[in-house]
C-alpha cells in the first residue's frame, strides 16, 4: 500500500499553541433525526481529544465543520449551533456558534476571543465557494487565524476550500483524530489477513462507484448492499421497481463487475430484497427475489435469504471493511440485514472496520461497536484509505508550511 500517512509533517502535540488563533477544520456531519436533531454524535465525540489538547494549552480555537450538502445557501436546518450545543456539553464548557463563517462579524468575534476559548464557525456548505476551493475563500477563512489543524479525516477525501485551500495559506499540522485514523487504516490495510472482504452499501452511490475499481484490486470478497444494489440489478438487465438507479453509471458497473470477474474477485449482490410502496414507517413491504422486483416497489433492505448469505460469507473471512449500511436502517423494518452484517462482523474473529457517519450510526444503536476493531468517522474517506488512494487533505498537509 502506498505510503499516506503524513510522517514528515508535525501533529498539533509538537507545536506551541498558548495565544495563537488556531483554525480546526473538523468533521461535524452527524446524521440527524426526523426532528432534526443529533442521531449519532461519534464524530462530535471524536473530535474532543484535539479541542480539549488545543483549549489546555491556551490556544483560541475557531472549529468549522460541513454538516450535509447545502448548495451553497442558508439551510436552517443544517446551522452548526446544534453541533455547538452538543459539544458545549461534552467539554462543559461555551461554544459560541457563529452565523457564518467569513465576513466582518466571523473577524469581530475571532478578535474578542481569550486564550482557551472555543467558537463555531456556521456550515462551510453555505458558501458555495466551500466545495468549488475558491481561492479567495480559503483565503479569508486562512485569514482568521495563526495555525490550521486537519481533524476532518471524514472529509479528507473532498478537496474543498477547507480541506486543501486553507493549508496554502497557513501553516498547518494534522489534528490528533486524522492521525490516529490514518495509522489505523495503514496498519490494517498494509497486509491485511485474507480472505479480505469489502461490504458496500447506502446512498452514495456515484461517489463509492469511482473508487469500486481500485477496491477490488485489493479484496477477494465484495458483498453489495443498500441503495449500491438497484444500480447493480439494474446493470445486469433487471427491474428494480421505483428505486432509484444511477442510469448513467450502469456501463461503469459492468466494467466494475467485469473487472472484479478478471481479478477472480467475488462480487456477491443480495439474491432476495425487502421492498416497500414507500421508504416510510408502516408502509406496505414484501419479501422477493431480486431478480422479480414488481412496478412500483422499492428496495428498502437485503432480504433474509440475502443476510443469510452475506453472513455466511463473512464468516470465512479475516479481514472485512464495511461502509454504508444494508437498508435504510433509520426505520426499524428496514434495520434488518444491516443488523445481521453488523452482528456476522461482531463474531468474526479477525479484523472488522466500520466506515462511515451513517454506518457507524448503525452499528452503535445495535449495541455492536465495542466488538468492531476499528471504527472510523470516515464513509468516503475509509473508502479512499480501502482503494489505496492519498487523500487530498492530507495531501495537502505534506505540502503546507510547517509552524
Ligand atoms: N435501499 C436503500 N435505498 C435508499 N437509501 C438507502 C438504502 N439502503 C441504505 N440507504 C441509506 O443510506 C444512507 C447512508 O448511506 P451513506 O452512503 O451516506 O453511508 P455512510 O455510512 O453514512 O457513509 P458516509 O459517511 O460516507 O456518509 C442511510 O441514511 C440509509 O438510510
Ligand atoms: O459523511 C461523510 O462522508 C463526510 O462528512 C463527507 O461528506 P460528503 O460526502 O457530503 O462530502
Amino acid at each position: 500500500m502506498q505510503n499516506v500517512i503524513p510522517r514528515r509533517k508535525k501533529t498539533v502535540r509538537e507545536i506551541d499553541v498558548q495565544g495563537k488563533r488556531v483554525l480546526v477544520r473538523a468533521d461535524f456531519n452527524v446524521p440527524l433525526d426526523e426532528e432534526g436533531a443529533i442521531a449519532d454524535d461519534t464524530r462530535i465525540r471524536a473530535s474532543l481529544p484535539t479541542i480539549r489538547y488545543l483549549c489546555e494549552r491556551g490556544a483560541r480555537v475557531i472549529l468549522c465543520s460541513h454538516l450535509d450538502r447545502p448548495k451553497g445557501e442558508i439551510v436552517e436546518r443544517l446551522r452548526l449551533a446544534l453541533v455547538a450545543n452538543r459539544l458545549s456539553e461534552l467539554l462543559d464548557q461555551p461554544v459560541v456558534a457563529l452565523r457564518d463563517c467569513i465576513g466582518p462579524e466571523v473577524e469581530s468575534a475571532v478578535a474578542a476571543m481569550n486564550d482557551g476559548d472555543i467558537i463555531l464557525l456556521e456550515n462551510l456548505r453555505f458558501h458555495s465557494e466551500e466545495r468549488a476551493d475558491d481561492s479567495p475563500f480559503a483565503e479569508r477563512l486562512a485569514g482568521l487565524a495563526d495555525v490550521y489543524v486537519n481533524d476532518a479525516f471524514g472529509a479528507s477525501h473532498r478537496a474543498h476550500a477547507s480541506v486543501v485551500g486553507v493549508p496554502q495559506h497557513l501553516p498547518a499540522v494534522t489534528g490528533l483524530l486524522l492521525e490516529r485514523e490514518v495509522s489505523a487504516f495503514t496498519r490494517i490495510l498494509e497486509k491485511p489477513e485474507r480472505p479480505f472482504a469489502a461490504v458496500i452499501g447506502g446512498a452514495k452511490v456515484s461517489d463509492k462507484l469511482e473508487v469500486l475499481d481500485n477496491v477490488i484490486s485489493r479484496v477477494n470478497l465484495l458483498l453489495i448492499g443498500g441503495g449500491m444494489a438497484a444500480t447493480f440489478l439494474a446493470s445486469r438487465g433487471y427491474q428494480t421497481g421505483a428505486s432509484r438507479v444511477e442510469t448513467d453509471r450502469l456501463d461503469d458497473v459492468r466494467r466494475i463487475e467485469a473487472n472484479a470477474g478478471r481479478r477472480g474477485v467475488r462480487l456477491i449482490l443480495p439474491r432476495d430484497v425487502v421492498v416497500a410502496e414507500r421508504l416510510e414507517a408502516g408502509a406496505p413491504t414484501r419479501v422477493v427475489s431480486a431478480t422479480e422486483i414488481p412496478d412500483g416497489w422499492i428496495i428498502a433492505d437485503i432480504g433474509p435469504g440475502a443476510a443469510d448469505e452475506f453472513s455466511r460469507e463473512l464468516g470465512n473471512v479475516r479481514t472485512v471493511v464495511w461502509n454504508g449500511p444494508m437498508g435504510v436502517f433509520e426505520i426499524p423494518e428496514f434495520a434488518e440485514g444491516t443488523r445481521r452484517v453488523a452482528a456476522a462482523l461482531a463474531n468474526l474473529r479477525g479484523t472488522t472496520v466500520i466506515g462511515g457517519g451513517s454506518t457507524t450510526d448503525a452499528v452503535q444503536r445495535f449495541g455492536l461497536a465495542d466488538e468492531m476493531t476499528h471504527v472510523s468517522t470516515g464513509g468516503g474517506a475509509a473508502l479512499t484509505m480501502l482503494a489505496g488512494k492519498a487523500l487530498p487533505g492530507v495531501e495537502a498537509l505534506d505540502d503546507a508550511e510547517t509552524p
